[in-house]
């Protein structure tokens, strides 16, 4: 059986595929690309959707060529249409006489002649690794390829397999003869036995193998094991982790990873999707899917709107006033939420990081439970730690629009500006507030200018961003920030006004009294 070049030929350079490929410039980058030859899974768990996600989330490009279509969820495959050979070529031939795919990867190949079509497939497109994970029955015990498969399987597709990646069951079927496999020695025997049939790698997995308290699974290169042992997670969320092992591979080696490496990283990464994902309910059956982005749980309404008005009473943290006072930055933030505060900033200059993050979490917490945003200053690597709203920069702090890729879309990002450039600049890249300031002279804040009433203004008309006033303000004189009368004035940020305080509540109190009536004044 002639190879398929197989990664046994890297380093290689990228084939020009067709004439009519686009022709790169050196400006022009390539991405890592795979492509699954597998099923559909309706219920997105496998198949095809797990296969485009795990890439998706290692930064690799996923074509799909679809093999066959199930209608399956939680409880299980409730039915399944094969594709006819000759469409899964043409999608093969689309694809790969197209994209620059680096690995293939197949999951669910239902019947010899879909084999066949992909090994012809690969003959005239070879690619640098072929990552085999030989499906053939579903945890919920449908049969997804059946033993029409063997065969082929068998004589063509396992000795042109980079690597081949089966359950327990799976490779007791490919050995055939009876083979029973249930500890982790007759693991090692399969993995020997699989090895001689021709491919380069083989994995036996063992999240199946009844009566471990570990989940593990074993490597053979053809000379040397390697056990990969993890922690057997309790939850019902397992269905995919198959594919998503395989996929995860795939999608490693075309990065450039070596084999083993792209095994362990895999293994890791099912881990911690399935960790972070154990207690989350999809579906009502038996075998729920898993969040490969590890996100789904985190997205709360909360987070995806900011509404300008939240800017009205904005308290800013001080670690020096809270130490003043004796109280903690948690009481300080329960206070001033109790007294209106409408948005918090956690403004830790001196803080130890391990410490900082701590009492992030727990305002994060309480912030949360009331509705209010909190952001730190900053710090992104806390806001991201401990999920913060936000984060709020200074002029010489992070670049807003890097911050902003740190973040993703949905966090709120504010940066101070003094001056109408750096006005514009904000809302160029991608901040969603401006704090402008200082208004009024202020001890909080060393060397800063104060720009004054006129300075505001100045900044309020040349921003497209609602504005939040700072700097020396608090009771005495809110009412003649707010009376400046900017449409996107929204508020006023205060540190010493509630935080160099006896009482935080009482000041709060007195300070949303003053601006809700200098409002009303207004309208
Ligand atoms: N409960 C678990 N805790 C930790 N790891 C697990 C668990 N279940 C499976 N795994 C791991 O997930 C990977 C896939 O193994 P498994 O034997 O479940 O494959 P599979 O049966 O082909 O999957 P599928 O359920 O998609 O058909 C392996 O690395 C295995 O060790
Ligand atoms: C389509 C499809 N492929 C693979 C598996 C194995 O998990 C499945 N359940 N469904
Ligand atoms: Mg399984």
């Amino acid at each position: 059986m002639q190879s398929l070049g197989g990664i046994r030929s890297w380093p290689a350079t990228y084939r020009a595929t067709t004439a009519s490929m686009t022709t790169t410039t050196e400006s022009m980058r390539k991405v890592a690309q795979v492509v699954t030859v597998a099923g559909s899974d309706s219920g997105a768990g496998a198949g095809i959707q797990a296969d485009i996600k795990v890439c998706s989330a290692r930064g690799v490009y996923c074509a799909s060529v679809i093999t066959a279509v199930t209608a399956q969820n939680t409880h299980g495959v409730q039915s399944v249409h094969l594709l006819p050979p000759e469409f899964v070529s043409e999608q093969l031939k689309s694809v790969l006489s197209d994209l620059q795919i680096d690995v293939v990867k197949t999951g669910m190949l239902p019947s010899p002649e879909i084999v066949d079509v992909l090994l012809q497939s690969l003959s005239e497109y070879p690619v640098r690794a072929l990552v085999v994970d030989p499906v053939m029955v579903s945890t919920s015990g449908h049969v997804l390829a059946g033993s029409s498969i063997l065969s082929i399987f068998r004589e063509r597709l396992l000795p042109v397999a980079d690597i081949i990646t089966p359950n327990v069951k799976e490779a007791a079927a490919l050995l055939g003869g009876g083979v029973r496999i249930q500890t982790v020695a007759q693991m090692r025997s399969a993995a020997k036995s699989l090895h001689d049939m021709g491919p380069r790698f083989v994995l036996v997995k063992g999240g199946d193998l009844p009566d471990s308290s570990d989940s593990v699974d074993v490597y053979f290169d053809g000379k040397e094991f390697h056990e990969l042992h993890s922690p057997r997670i309790t939850t019902r969320n397992t269905h995919g982790t198959g594919c998503t092992l395989a996929s995860c591979i795939a999608a490693e080696l075309a990065k450039g990873s070596n084999m083993l490496s792209a095994v362990k990283v895999a293994k890791r990464f099912v881990d911690s999707a399935l960790n972070y994902s154990k207690d989350i309910v999809i579906g009502s059956g038996m075998q729920g899917p898993f969040d490969h982005f590890l996100r789904l749980k985190k997205k709360d309404l909360r987070q995806s709107t900011f509404n300008p008005d939240d800017l009205f009473l904005y308290a800013v943290t001080d670690s020096r006033m809270n130490k003043k006072w004796n109280r903690s930055i948690v009481d300080a933030v329960k206070a001033a939420i109790e007294g209106g505060a409408t948005i918090i900033q956690l403004r830790e200059k001196e803080a130890e990081t391990r410490e900082f993050l701590e009492e992030a979490k727990s305002c994060v917490e309480i912030c949360r439970s009331n509705g209010v945003c909190l952001l730190i200053n900053d710090r992104v690597d806390i806001a991201l730690a401990c999920d913060a709203d936000g984060v709020h920069v200074g002029q010489s702090d992070m670049p807003v629009d890097l911050v902003r890729s740190l973040l993703g879309p949905d966090k709120i990002i504010g940066v101070s500006c003094k001056t109408e450039e750096q006005a514009h600049q904000a809302w160029k890249d991608g901040a969603d507030y401006i704090g402008s300031g200082g208004v009024f002279p202020t001890n909080t804040k060393a060397n800063n200018r104060t720009i004054g009433l006129d300075g505001l203004k100045e900044v309020c008309k040349a921003s497209k961003l609602p504005v939040v006033a700072i700097g020396g303000i608090g009771i005495s004189n809110a009412e003649s920030v707010m009376r400046i009368d900017e449409p996107n004035l929204k508020g006023v940020a205060v540190v010493s006004a509630l935080f160099d305080q006896q009482c935080v509540l009482t000041q709060a109190k007195k300070l949303h009294k003053t601006l809700r009536e200098s409002k009303r004044e207004q309208q």
